[in-house]
């Protein structure tokens, strides 16, 4: 079994809703895994290999961004109030109890419903008109609260599609209709604002042709022929609407000059159509208002959105956001509410496309910018964003990524902390949100932002809706298609399977097909076309289950999903409250059923390790990174990833860590730069190469230290950017502005980490071993989330004495209990030691091993990752797990085999092993 991590690198796959519009086609299939030492791509994947999840999903890095002037304004002009905001009731409705298997009573004031029809899908009521606005009151069957008002941005004509920004990531763009949507400009600017306000998905289609006949209409009273009845009808629509957005301007005002419980209800009401807040939704929002910076922590569907969307809606300055994905900037993107104009700038996006933000951003049309953190590594976004824009706010979503110890840290999340976003963006203030963090986390987060203790909103980590069972997996698909069959599983609409391995998930997927439970596999193997596909099915509630890893979820807001089933372990109890998280979000009970077993918890447990890196290694790769040249500082640097990934054996999130602890760590040894193409091949069409050098000091530069093949010119790009005193993207705009002229053409690969140096360490060897102190620190506390992770399903089924409410395999009180305690800092890993410290045979197969492949050089890392099973860049599964010896000692220790390896080395060697890298 190779063991490589899932990826979600683009992240567009992954929303609650459709994509606005597929793209024409899926991007290129991705190249096979290495099977040699040859230039290979470490990126690849393989789907019919088992890919498990070790790894955060990435972020394209950040190539390129282009300087705006920036003028500060707003969406829509505030006005004077004239009026009350009209009121609402409501009223909930019971469903019963599904009989069997749990038999804890949960105080719900929603059950889930049996299973009836597949097909159905919950299409919510249209209100047509637009003077019916706060009147109109329905019921929705998946609200918490049960009955909510007709926000009043649904009864306004039009609304129910997704913000309005273009969400064209995968180079197609969507033409907006570019018409007033209040044409005396009071609200938007020039743009229509649609979203389906009440959270739910469901009613999509039917809603967009409405929208485009109500366009239509507008259209035909735009051509002047309007004298009829139907006009009139026209017109008065029109005047309704204005009024509306009246009612809605004063309440923002009426907010913004006073931020009372009353006025923010009374617009929680008009803009979502909610009653009433969520614990701990109102005082994050007073918070945020008063200027003070706030942490929120809130179960996963607790509604933290909310709480930057009003916000946002009432600070007068633009609000940022940052989250780790794409994909869940786009579904945040979609889930804005209309009047709140929105758009987003991350690396997935096309050169013209992020210059269409910012043009936007600069016109003042943007109130809410979702952005990913990269940018904030981007000089130029900065000083966009910093030359006259008022910030209000920084949200950082998901802002456990900001710490190591977190269960998904992201460098590029390091560089977010207060003193860089008050010194560089004079933000009012931050909002960090996450549902998942312990103590440590929690500490770090709050000492990166500057959050004081006072400014906590801490609320219980789990939602009480969700009923957690467990049990010990022996048939592995037969004992899923069991529970799948009987009661409560039997009678839910809408499952997810979390499985750990993109094959298992092809594999579960086309079983339960076979018998008679519809399902579809999602992994980050399939194209982006298939899974918007597949989400799309789902969301419809045309499939009932999908088979996913974990690229499937995050961001995922489909409020009827009624069960979770973890196939196999999660990677940590944050991982498992995230996964859990998707179910119930309609409030209503859901089932969350755990299947672990010792086998694949080793292999798990053994993926903790898998980028690990030696001192020694550190050493060499800093010897790299600071060239011996001590006219070093101040010079641009590139580190092309995919060989130095193999050269020193680290995964190249690892190196980007590495770089940003240099970056951000006690001295400032180097300043990261956007990742970018290190190496250009360059043709010359119009003017000869030397005649163009006379003429443009760029091109002069390039022929300095160019290969000249066949009137090909191939040149480092950060070596010739340094000879101009430029920045490699500085020189990239340069020749892409030549090639618009029709003089050049070119070629850009070799994609690389650049920094500029700022000093050079004094002493390599302290600060390697600090750096690797520090990643072994890291190592182990990931290795600590796992054990707790499995030590919690181990005490539900072997120690829980069934006193506390729990019984069979439900054990929702004993993981609850396990869940707080572990995020309050309570360490459960040491209980259970199923992991063995020795075996008699180890060195004796480590000895043969090496015997056998004396033609390799090797690391005691190296050969522990084997008899780990543990593919690394250096040491592709590809290549060495054809070797019998491949994940033999998952059950031993991995730091055991480790030494065991470092004495065997080095008798075989007869000299330090570390040469031997
Ligand atoms: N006050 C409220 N009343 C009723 N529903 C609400 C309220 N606030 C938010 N919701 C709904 O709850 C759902 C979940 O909200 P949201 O996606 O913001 O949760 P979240 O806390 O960000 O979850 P996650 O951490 O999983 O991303 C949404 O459909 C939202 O419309």
């Amino acid at each position: 079994m190779q063991f490589d991590s899932d990826s979600d690198s683009d992240g567009s796959h992954i929303s609650s809703t459709p994509p606005r519009q597929q793209p024409n086609s899926p991007p290129p299939p991705k190249p096979p895994l290495p099977v040699s030492n040859k230039k290979s791509k470490t990126k690849t994947k393989t789907s019919k290999s088992n890919k498990p999840l070790s790894k955060p999903p990435e972020i394209l890095p950040e190539q390129e961004s282009f300087p705006f002037p920036s003028i500060p304004s707003l969406p829509f002009n505030i006005r004077q109030r004239t009026s009350d905001a009209p009121s609402t009731s409501s009223s909930h409705s019971i469903e019963t109890l599904p009989a069997g298997f749990f038999s804890k009573s949960i105080s719900f004031s929603k059950i889930r419903k049996p299973l009836l029809n597949l097909e159905t899908s919950e299409a919510e009521p249209v209100v047509d008109s637009a003077k019916t606005v706060a009147k109109s009151v329905k019921k929705h069957p998946n609200l918490i609260g049960a009955s909510v008002v007709t926000p009043i941005v649904k009864a306004l004509k039009g609304a129910g599609e997704g913000n309005f920004v273009k969400l064209n990531l995968n180079g197609k763009r969507k033409k907006f209709l570019n018409k007033g949507w209040k044409k005396n400009g009071k609200f938007g600017s020039g743009k229509r604002y649609f979203r389906n306000s009440n959270g739910s998905n469901s009613g999509r289609s039917s809603r967009s042709k409405r929208i485009k006949s109500e366009y239509k209409e507008d259209d035909d009273d735009d051509e002047g022929d309007g004298m009829g009845v139907e006009n009139a009808k026209q017109q008065e629509k029109k005047n309704g609407w204005e009024n509306e957005c009246e009612v809605l301007e004063e309440a923002v005002l009426a907010a913004r000059d006073d931020a009372s419980d009353e006025n923010l209800v009374k617009l929680l009401k008009l803009i979502h159509g909610f009653d009433s807040f969520r614990e701990g939704q109102l005082e994050a929002i007073k918070n945020v208002l008063a200027g003070k910076s706030t942490m929120l922590i809130l179960p996963t569907g607790a509604g933290k959105s909310l709480c930057y969307q009003l916000s946002a809606l009432i600070l007068p300055g633009i609000t940022l956001v940052v989250s780790p994905l794409v994909a869940l900037m786009i579904d945040q993107l979609r889930q804005l509410p209309p009047l709140i104009s929105g758009a987003l700038l991350s690396s997935a996006q096309t050169f013209e496309e992020s210059s269409e933000t910012l043009n936007q951003l600069r016109q003042g049309t943007i109130k809410v910018l979702f952005v990913s953190p990269e940018r904030f590594l981007n000089e130029e976004f900065l000083s966009v964003i910093s030359g006259g824009l008022a910030v209000s706010l920084v949200v950082i979503d998901e802002a456990h990524c900001i710490s190591e110890w977190s269960h998904n840290f992201r460098p590029s999340f390091m560089r977010l902390r207060a003193s860089l976003l008050h010194k560089s963006l004079n933000v009012g203030s931050i909002l960090a949100m996450t549902a998942t963090a312990t103590t440590t986390t929690l500490d770090a987060i709050m000492s990166a932002l500057d959050i004081p203790r006072t400014n906590l909103i801490q609320n219980a980590h789990l939602r009480d809706n969700l009923c957690l069972s467990v049990s010990l997996i022996k048939n592995r698909m037969k004992d899923l298609l069991v529970l799948m069959k009987s009661s409560p599983f039997a009678e839910v609409k809408s499952i997810i399977v979390y499985c750990k391995f993109q094959s298992e998930t092809d594999q579960i997927s086309r079983y339960l097909n076979d018998n008679n439970i519809k399902a579809k596999s999602y992994h980050s193997g399939i194209s982006a076309k298939e899974r918007g596909y597949v989400q799309e099915l789902f969301g419809s509630n045309k499939i009932r289950v999908v088979v996913a890893t974990v690229a499937f979820g995050m961001g995922l807001d489909k409020r009827d999903v009624g069960a979770v089933i973890h196939y196999s372990l999660p990677g940590s109890l944050e991982e498992y409250v995230q996964e859990i998280g998707r179910a119930g979000r309609d409030g209503r009970l859901s089932y969350c059923h755990l299947f672990y077993d010792d086998e694949m918890y080793f292999k798990l447990r053994s993926l903790m390790y898998s980028e690990g890196i030696d001192e020694y290694a550190v050493n060499k790769f800093l010897s790299e990174v600071f060239p011996a040249d001590k006219s070093s500082c101040g010079k641009i640097c590139s580190l092309i990833k995919e060989p130095a990934s193999r050269r020193f054996d680290m995964k190249e999130e690892v190196i980007l860590t590495v770089l940003t602890r240099l970056e951000l760590g006690d001295v400032q040894y180097l300043h990261l730069l956007p990742q970018t193409n290190a190496t250009c091949v360059l043709n010359f069409h119009m003017t000869p190469a030397v005649s163009l050098a006379q003429k443009v000091s760029a091109i002069a530069a390039i022929l300095k230290r160019s290969e000249n093949k066949h009137g090909q010119y191939t040149f480092d790009i950060p070596t010739v950017a340094n000879d101009m005193g430029v920045t490699p993207v500085e020189l990239t705009n340069q020749l892409y502005a030549l090639k618009l002229k029709g003089e050049i053409t070119y070629e850009m690969k070799d994609m690389a980490y650049c920094y500029r140096i700022l000093e050079a360490p004094a002493d390599f060897f302290s600060l390697s071993a600090d750096i690797t102190r520090w990643l072994s620190e890291v190592e182990c506390c990931k290795v600590r989330k796992m054990d707790a992770m499995f030590n919690a399903a181990y005490f539900a089924v072997n120690l829980c004495d069934k006193m506390s409410g729990c019984s069979s395999s439900d054990h929702t009180s004993c993981l609850q209990r396990i869940i707080l305690d572990y995020f309050a800092g309570v360490d459960n890993a040491d209980f259970c030691k199923k992991i063995d410290q020795s075996s008699r045979f180890l060195r004796a197969d480590i000895k043969v091993f090496l015997q056998s492949n004396s033609h390799a050089r090797f690391t005691p890392r190296a050969v522990a990752r084997v008899m780990h099973g543990i593919a690394s860049p250096a040491y592709p599964y590809t290549i060495w797990g054809k070797t019998h010896f491949w994940g033999r000692y998952t059950k031993i220790d991995f730091n055991v085999v480790m030494e065991a390896a470092k004495e065997e080395l080095k008798t075989f060697i007869g000299k330090d092993y570390s040469s031997n890298l």
